[in-house]
């Protein structure tokens, strides 16, 4: 059951501006349609910010009006567009910002993006005095003070349906594949996929991983006759190519491993329902934080209650990955 948070308007905010920064992540266009319209049902404006940071900066808003947020809960990628804006590191360009934000009359904006786009909202919010409320919107799930980012839950299930049809040829063919799926720099992503579709092995940059070891599991496995196909989930990591590093080095050991590198396709489509509730929920829990005076946090799901976690301590705690769900997969597929 979701819990709604219920605080008091506390605050004279006539308008807010909403935007989308980073990746784009399935469950951004639920998100803006809920904050929009929690917002209007208040009887406060709402601007679409373009573009992200790049459209902050130079004041491209678009004023949002009920019908424009119709139809879009079913959609995946943002109709606010998103970008990555390097302009946005420099204090000068931020501090710009916050004047076109006051000469708009904004009195609050709401950032829905990932790690980096909430460590620019803190700054924004810290250098220029303008309320700023984060939402968690990355497939990567790698958010501190939120169980799952709005957009993970649909990659989640986008990766293992294609892993699902790449096992199919891994059994007729009895071939080892390896999956490259996204995730930056943590293996959340990998390591729920990588029980979820049954991996024989999950590799993440969390957790040390030994060639010699995947080559004796791949070897007792076929001693064991448990065949010689298998999916091996690997995270992208921080450096590219790490799945074609290994998938060289196992065939100098002698396996003639298949490679699939997911990439993009992990980031599109309709927004799972449990994505689609979550953007709902957040979305409009960040306006009344906002209203109630609230400024300089994200509002995340835990236990499925509402949280509101200061923006700082998103930028300076990492998500723990669980480790149990790497050991399980392993466990499970003998
Ligand atoms: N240290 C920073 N200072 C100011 N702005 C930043 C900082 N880090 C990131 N940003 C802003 O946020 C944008 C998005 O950041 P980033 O590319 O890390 O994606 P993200 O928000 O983490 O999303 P995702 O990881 O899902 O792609 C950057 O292009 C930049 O505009
Ligand atoms: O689309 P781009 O800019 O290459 O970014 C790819 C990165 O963005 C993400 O899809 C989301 O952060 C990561 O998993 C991936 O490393
Ligand atoms: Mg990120």
């Amino acid at each position: 059951m979701y819990r709604l948070p219920d605080l008091k308007k506390n605050t004279r905010i006539n308008a807010i501006a909403v935007m989308t920064s980073g990746g784009d992540s399935p469950g951004m266009n639920p998100a803006i349609r809920s904050v929009t319209r929690a917002a209007l049902n208040q009887g406060i404006r709402v601007f679409g910010i373009n573009r992200g940071y790049s459209g902050l900066i130079i004041g491209d808003f678009t004023e949002l009006k009920s019908g424009d947020v119709s139809n879009i809960v079913q959609r995946g990628g943002t109709i606010l567009k998103s970008d990555r804006c390097e302009a946005f590191k420099d204090p000068a360009v931020r501090h710009q910002a916050g004047e076109i934000l006051k000469e708009h009359h904004i009195g609050g904006l709401i950032v829905i993006g990932g790690d980096g786009s909430l460590t620019g909202a803190h700054l924004l919010t810290h250098e220029t005095g303008i309320p700023v409320i984060g939402l968690p919107g990355t497939i990567d799930n790698d958010i501190y003070g939120t169980e799952d980012t709005i957009g993970f839950d649909t990659a989640l299930n986008t990766a293992l349906e294609a892993i699902d049809k790449i096992r199919d040829t891994a059994i007729s063919h009895e071939r080892i594949f390896l999956v490259e799926v996204m995730g930056r720099n943590s293996g959340h992503i990998a390591s729920q996929v990588g029980v979820a579709c049954g991996a024989e092995m999950i590799i993440v940059p969390e957790i040390d991983f030994k060639l010699e070891a995947l080559c004796f599991s791949l070897a007792s496995q076929r001693a064991e006759g448990h065949g010689s196909s298998g999916i091996i989930v690997v995270a992208e990591g921080p450096r590219p190519g790490l799945t074609y590093r290994l998938a060289n080095q196992l065939e100098a050991q002698g396996e003639k491993p298949g490679v699939c590198i997911l990439g993009h396709i992990q980031r599109g489509g309709r927004p799972t329902g449990h994505d689609r509730v979550l953007a709902s929920c957040l979305g409009a829990a960040s306006v009344t934080y906002l209203l109630a005076g609230f400024t300089d946090v994200m509002i995340g799901m835990i236990d499925s209650k509402i949280t509101a976690t200061p923006l700082l301590d998103i930028m300076e705690k990492r998500k723990p990955l669980n480790p149990q769900l790497v050991e399980l997969a392993q466990l499970l597929h003998k």
